[in-house]
């Protein structure tokens, strides 16, 4: 459904009186299959929305090649535009319209009759939980709301593939949730492959079946989210004790336990990476106690999406989340 290669788009800018070229895309290459929902996941500036802007014609490449769709790239934008829909960051729906108008005009810009666009209007609003909001000024609907007519104007006119930029962001956990259920569903019974971009672990993590990690414009990993966690080397033990002596204590005490690596203390907590907790943990708390070293907490964590980032880049997307 999609094959890139090589894609590269430098940008011109200053920085101070300097002038300086930007490598926001750096020699990305893609394979995507119909049927998947392909997760682009990174920090914020990783490229990803450049990405997302050349597949969908908005943004010419500076070299590399893509077929999209079934339709090249540079010799057929207007086929690849026809097959797909885009739901950018801000969205597409503009606040004064009714609902239903919105999605029904849209529809009508693909050169889809008024009656079809009608019916397949009000199907995707009843599959998208937008029922009885038709006549609703998109001003007067909630983020999750407006988020999902987006979904339904990108998606009117029945593309093959359909590309979202960061389609979660800004709402709450609930609504991310539902939202979540309704990507997954578009896959499940219209066959859609969906493209989506995220800098959430989570949302990379629930909704996608394969991942491109991305990082200064390039491509560091892809895999399933599983196999990507899996490639993490083990779990995380984490001891938080009563005060920073016996944390030292406590450190080479894990230190010592059989392929441990990635041994890290700080303040009352220290941690370090095994490759399998649950028969590492019984031994350790022994000898913890042997060694008089209270416990005030263990906690032990399977490798993250975000174990995979630090691995590849050594550095978290949770900084970059926080931020
Ligand atoms: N029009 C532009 N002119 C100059 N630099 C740009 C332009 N568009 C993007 N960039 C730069 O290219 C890099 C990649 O930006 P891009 O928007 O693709 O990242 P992103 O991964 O989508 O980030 P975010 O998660 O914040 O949307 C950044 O360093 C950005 O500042």
């Amino acid at each position: 459904m999609i094959r890139a290669r090589g894609l590269v788009r430098t940008f011109e800018t200053r920085r101070g009186r300097e002038k300086v070229s930007v490598r926001a895309v750096d020699g990305v290459d893609l394979d995507v299959d119909a049927g998947e929902i392909v997760g682009f996941l990174g920090p914020n500036g990783a490229g990803k929305t450049t990405t997302l802007r050349i597949l969908t014609t908005l943004l010419k490449p500076t070299a590399g090649t893509a077929t999209v769709a079934g339709h090249d790239l540079a010799g057929d934008p207007v086929g690849v535009r026809r097959s797909i829909g885009y739901v950018s960051q801000s969205g597409l729906v503009s606040s004064e319209a009714r609902a239903g108008e919105e999605v029904v005009d849209h529809a009508l810009l693909y050169g889809i009759s008024r009656e079809r666009a009608v019916r397949r209007g009000r199907e995707l609003f009843e599959q998208l939980d937008l029922d009885g909001m038709w006549e609703r000024q998109a001003k007067k609907m909630s983020g999750g709301q407006r988020r999902r007519l987006d979904i339904a104007m990108g998606l009117v006119h029945d593309p093959q593939l359909v590309f979202l930029d960061e389609p979660t962001t800004g709402l709450d956990p609930q609504a991310r949730a539902n939202l979540w259920t309704h990507i997954g569903s578009l896959r499940d019974t219209h066959g859609s492959t969906v493209f989506l971009t995220t800098h959430y672990l989570d949302e990379a993590d629930a909704l996608c079946d394969r991942i491109f990690v991305i990082d200064h414009g390039v491509i560091v990993a892809s895999d399933t989210p599983d196999n990507l966690k899996r490639s993490v080397r083990g779990d995380l033990i984490e001891l938080t004790v009563q005060d920073e002596q016996q944390a030292e204590a406590a450190a080479r005490r894990l230190a010592g336990l059989d392929g441990a690596s990635e041994g890290s203390t700080s303040g009352v907590t220290t941690s370090i990476r095994v490759p399998q907790a649950g028969s590492a943990l019984p031994g350790l708390l022994r000898s913890l106690d042997a060694d008089g070293i209270a416990l005030a907490g263990v906690e032990v964590r399977r490798p993250t999406l975000d174990d995979v980032f630090l691995t590849m880049t050594g550095r978290s997307l949770r900084d970059d989340e926080a931020a």
